[in-house]
């Protein structure tokens, strides 16, 4: 592959497809025989162009959020059904995965628009539904995750990853998750649901992996006068109860999404295991030889279920009391 020059990209939308091809590219390379021959070098010709990309929108060099589910998508036809722009292992599961999370995103939208209330939520957690439709846990654990995964906090990359031609020292970035999405960190900033120090430190790191302008957004909610507190002077019992119903469906949110987390991980994990060495060991076309690095973690890093459940105790302890 030659080197490819970043200098003839014009404008953010160009730029933002190369960093989506390049991150798919990287993602491909670096997982292509599993998490066993881990390749300690991304070559210059990939390296380079990569660095520079990211360079220019703030992003770091690694499959984000913003690429995999916000900017990977495409109308397929005139009625506006959509696909995915980029494809690695997992087929249809992956697809449903992308353009489920698309959707979650986009029923999202209404409640970061001025009209914040609980039935944008609720619509939130309905579309979330789906993920159970459209993607098969066994291939999604053993099959997708492995491609999202980072070479921070990774027992199969230690040593993180050189970039040649950028730097001679290895280095370290986290894996693609959802926790990357603005949502539910502009959520939690107007509704100022305080999280423990532990999860505030992982979510506040995966800020790092937004595209500049959705942190200067978040930011911008949590440094603007508090709902929280405005609503306890106030004495207004209509609004307490609004905003009580906003952080309760926030809450169940998060429940449930513990629940698919549970069937797409935790089950799948314990079944890929029980399976493992048998001839039934497939799953579709897809051979299951799960990654075992990430069966205690997310592929963002984190320690999944402990960090989920506090995630999920420390908002609903932001309901206000009558
Ligand atoms: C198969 C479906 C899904 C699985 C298996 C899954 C798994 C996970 C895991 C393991 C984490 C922990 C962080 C990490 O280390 O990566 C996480 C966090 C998170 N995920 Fe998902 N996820 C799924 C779908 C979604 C969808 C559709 C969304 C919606 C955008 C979403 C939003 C989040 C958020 C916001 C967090 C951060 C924790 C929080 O704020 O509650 N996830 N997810």
């Amino acid at each position: 592959m030659p080197q490819l020059s970043s200098q003839h990209l014009k404008g953010h939308r160009e730029l933002r497809l190369a960093h989506l091809a390049l991150s798919f590219i990287t993602m491909g390379f670096v997982w292509q025989e599993g998490e066993e021959e881990t390749v300690k070098l991304l070559p210059r010709n990939l390296a380079v162009p990569y660095w520079e990309i990211s360079q220019m929108l703030g992003l770091p060099p690694i499959l984000v959020h913003a690429d995999f589910v916000l900017a990977n998508w495409k109308k397929k036809n005139l009625n506006g059904n959509l696909d995915t722009i980029f494809s690695l292992p997992g087929g249809e599961s992956l697809r449903g995965f992308i353009l489920v999370t698309c959707l979650v995103e986009k029923a999202a939208a209404p409640g970061l628009k001025v009209q914040y209330n609980s039935y944008n939520l609720q619509r939130h957690r309905q579309s979330r539904q789906e993920v159970t439709d459209y993607v098969d846990p066994a291939i999604f654990y053993a099959v997708i995750r492995i491609f999202l995964s980072g070479w921070k906090d990774n027992p199969a990359m230690p040593g993180g990853l050189i970039y040649e031609g950028v730097s001679d020292e290895p280095m370290s970035y986290s894996g693609g998750s959802a926790a990357q999405s603005t949502v539910l960190h502009a959520f939690d900033e107007l509704l100022t649901i305080h999280h423990s120090k532990e999860s505030t430190a992982f979510l506040h790191r995966m800020r790092d992996y937004m595209p500049p302008h959705h942190r200067a957004f978040i930011e911008e909610i949590q440094s603007a006068p508090s709902l929280k507190q405005h609503i306890l002077s106030s004495g207004n019992e209509k609004l307490r109860i609004a905003y009580n119903q906003c952080v309760s469906v926030l809450a169940d949110l998060r429940t449930y999404h513990i629940a698919i987390v549970t069937k797409f991980i935790v089950i799948a994990a314990a079944n890929a295991k029980a399976k493992k060495g048998k001839p039934s060991h497939w799953a579709g076309n897809f051979q299951i030889n799960p990654p075992s690095s990430l069966q205690e973690r997310g592929t963002g890093g984190s320690g999944i279920l402990s960090f989920l459940k506090s995630v999920r105790d420390t908002t609903r302890a932001g309901i206000i009391q009558g």
